[in-house]
């Protein structure tokens, strides 16, 4: 995976709690806490709040790590497309920046107020907070309701 592009944002401490039984990280606090920077991520991209995950390709558990470890989640968008972003995302060490965990696709959609996929409008990557919404949603009203 290119990392040269990858811009690392959030850090984690790895504490006791997000250890599994065999004393490191736990898959599963990983992808919490990747899927929840990429859903910030794809909110900023598409200037939307209201974003679903649609997909997410192999994830690969590189290496693992230990409690006290400090760590760093990276994300790029790779593809604008109509309704969706693609972007791929890597965990890693921040002391050693050893590689924790790569995730080549996860594709995000951009809804309309109808719940269906809506166009977003953007092909560029933002570095900014251009993007950002200043107010919370409603919640998608189903007409099943
Ligand atoms: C004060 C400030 C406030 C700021 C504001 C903050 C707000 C803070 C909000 C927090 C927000 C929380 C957000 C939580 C994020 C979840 O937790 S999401 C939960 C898990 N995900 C879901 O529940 C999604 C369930 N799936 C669905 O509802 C439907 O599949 C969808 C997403 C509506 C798409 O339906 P569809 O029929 O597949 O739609 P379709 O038009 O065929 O495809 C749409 C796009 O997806 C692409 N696509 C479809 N299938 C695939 C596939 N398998 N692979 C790749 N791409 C695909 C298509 O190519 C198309 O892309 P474009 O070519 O338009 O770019």
């Amino acid at each position: 995976m290119d990392l040269q592009n990858i811009n690392f944002n959030t850090r984690k401490w790895v504490r006791p709690e997000d250890l599994n039984a065999n004393g490191t990280l736990f898959g599963g606090s990983l992808l919490r806490w990747i899927d929840e920077e990429a859903t910030i991520y794809a909110i900023l991209q598409m200037g939307n709040g209201r974003v679903v995950t649609k997909f997410m390709s192999e994830i690969n558990f590189v290496s693992s790590a230990q409690q006290g470890d400090l760590i760093e989640m990276g994300l790029r968008a790779t593809k604008f497309g109509r309704t969706s972003l693609t972007m791929r995302a890597e965990v890693r060490n921040m002391v050693t920046r050893r590689s924790i965990l790569t995730i080549d696709r996860i594709v995000f959609v951009n809804l309309g107020a109808d719940g269906n996929p809506a166009p977003h409008g953007y092909t560029e990557i933002t570095y900014d907070r251009d993007r950002l919404p200043a107010e919370h949603l409603p919640p998608v009203v189903s007409v099943d309701a």
